[in-house]
């Protein structure tokens, strides 16, 4: 049996990652805000696109923190956060889903989120999803390494250098894997599963498009930055 352990270099990484992504989140809280009143499919879906524009303003400044990242060519940097922007979205959806709340709230804020306006034919699959994402009981610096993980993703579209990428990517799976046997002894295949939910994240953002356009309500509004990065 393999000893495995956390070098002090991987240690400062994983500190560094961890710090930055509690640093950079949405400051007001969405789920207080879904919990308190019940919102019409309009200003539910004003609601998200505020909430993601201001997800992708946090994402922009948590890359900068992500070691290598600033050094990447220019270009593949703005590729890679398009590339990932609608994934970290719904991965911190998940996150903010699956968070301890006080009993009844999750349930409460399922329904809400169930009610927004979504069309049905999307709330099972993103459902699945939080739930599995849930399931997996995360530690703050798994989350913290998963969504970097996600963004260094070196096959997004007109990424040019994708070894530099694949380099950073390898050295964060690398913490994480450890991180994982560390913190989850008893579930060798711990890593494992949680990769398994970024190709479960990838098949839900194929949807993202429909799903915005499925919303029970016409003239569907965005802000320039999301016009940029959700391609509508
Ligand atoms: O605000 C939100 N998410 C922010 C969370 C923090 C990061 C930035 C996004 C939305 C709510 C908006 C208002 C109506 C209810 C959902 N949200 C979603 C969600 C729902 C549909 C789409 C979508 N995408 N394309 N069409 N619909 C995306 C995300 N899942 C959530 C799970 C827990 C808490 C909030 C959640």
């Amino acid at each position: 049996k393999e000893k495995v352990e956390i070098t002090k270099e991987q240690q400062a990484l994983m500190k560094i990652i961890t710090d930055a992504y509690n640093r950079h989140q949405i400051p007001q809280d969405v789920a207080k805000k879904l919990l308190q009143d019940q919102y019409s499919a309009e200003e539910n879906f004003l609601l998200l696109t505020e909430m993601a524009t201001s997800q992708v303003q946090v994402l922009v400044e948590f890359t900068k923190n992500i070691p290598g990242f600033l050094s990447l060519d220019r270009e593949d940097q703005i590729a890679l956060l398009k590339g990932s922007a609608v994934e970290a979205m719904f991965l911190r959806s998940a996150q903010v889903f699956s968070r301890k709340m006080p009993s009844g709230h999750t349930e409460v804020l399922e329904e809400r989120i169930r009610k927004s306006g979504i069309s049905e034919e999307f709330i099972t699959p993103m459902f699945n999803f939080y739930k599995s994402i849930g399931e997996l009981h995360m530690v703050q610096e798994e989350q913290a390494l998963l969504t970097t993980v996600t963004i260094l993703t070196p096959d997004r579209p007109y990424v040019k250098d994708q070894q530099a990428v694949e380099r950073l990517q390898e050295t964060m799976l690398d913490v994480l894997r450890k991180l994982c046997v560390l913190q989850h002894p008893q579930e060798p295949q711990y890593f494992a599963r949680l990769l398994g939910r970024l190709t479960e994240l990838r098949t839900l953002s194929h949807y993202h498009t429909e799903m915005l356009a499925s919303w029970r309500m016409n003239d569907h509004k965005f802000t320039p930055l999301l016009c940029e990065i959700w391609d509508v």
